[in-house]
């Protein structure tokens, strides 16, 4: 299948291993404000994406959005699923097939989905400085792209 087929690649290109892990130890340092963050920059790039997040009332109010908050924490321990399951391509589908099903109840298809990696783009830059370069946009993407392929 196309999601064995992109997690396999995932799993054997050990230096945009290297680039997701470093970057994560990046990103993590503050779950909450980069949750936070990346929720931001989404809704910026994307007003369809907003739409979707309905649920989640007025989100311009950011951390003092109980929902938006709680959205932000958990999405970023998703991450950290991926980031643990990079050795090991039966672990990556499956919790890609796992984060999967959320998204297709919300009926988010691969494009939309996809939206996410100029939002991700943003947040490694603010996070990442003088360390932030394009290698690790593109290993961000491949990661991404194992979830779209689910979707
Ligand atoms: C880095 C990429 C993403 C990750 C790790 C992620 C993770 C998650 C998680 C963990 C949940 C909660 C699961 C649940 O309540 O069933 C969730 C819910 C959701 N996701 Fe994503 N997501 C991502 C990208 C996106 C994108 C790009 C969209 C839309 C364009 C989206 C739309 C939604 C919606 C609408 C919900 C339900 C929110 C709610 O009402 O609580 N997600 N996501």
């Amino acid at each position: 299948s196309k999601v064995a087929e992109l997690a396999n690649a995932v799993v054997s290109n050990a230096d945009q291993k290297d680039l997701l892990r470093m970057s994560w130890g990046v990103l993590s340092v503050d779950m909450e404000g980069t949750g936070l963050m990346l929720m931001a920059n989404l809704f910026k790039t994307s007003p369809s994406a907003k739409g979707k997040f309905a649920r989640l009332g007025d989100v311009s109010a950011g951390k003092d959005n109980s929902k938006l908050r709680g959205h932000s924490i958990t999405l970023m321990y998703a991450l950290q699923n991926f980031v643990d399951a990079l050795d090991d391509v039966e672990r990556l589908k499956c919790v890609v097939e796992k984060f999967a099903v959320n998204h297709i109840n919300r009926q988010i298809s691969a494009d939309e989905f996809g939206e996410i990696v100029g939002p991700l783009r943003q947040t490694l830059k603010a996070r990442m400085g003088n360390y932030f370069d394009e290698d690790t946009v593109s290993a961000w993407a491949s990661l991404v792209a194992v979830v779209q392929a689910s979707l």
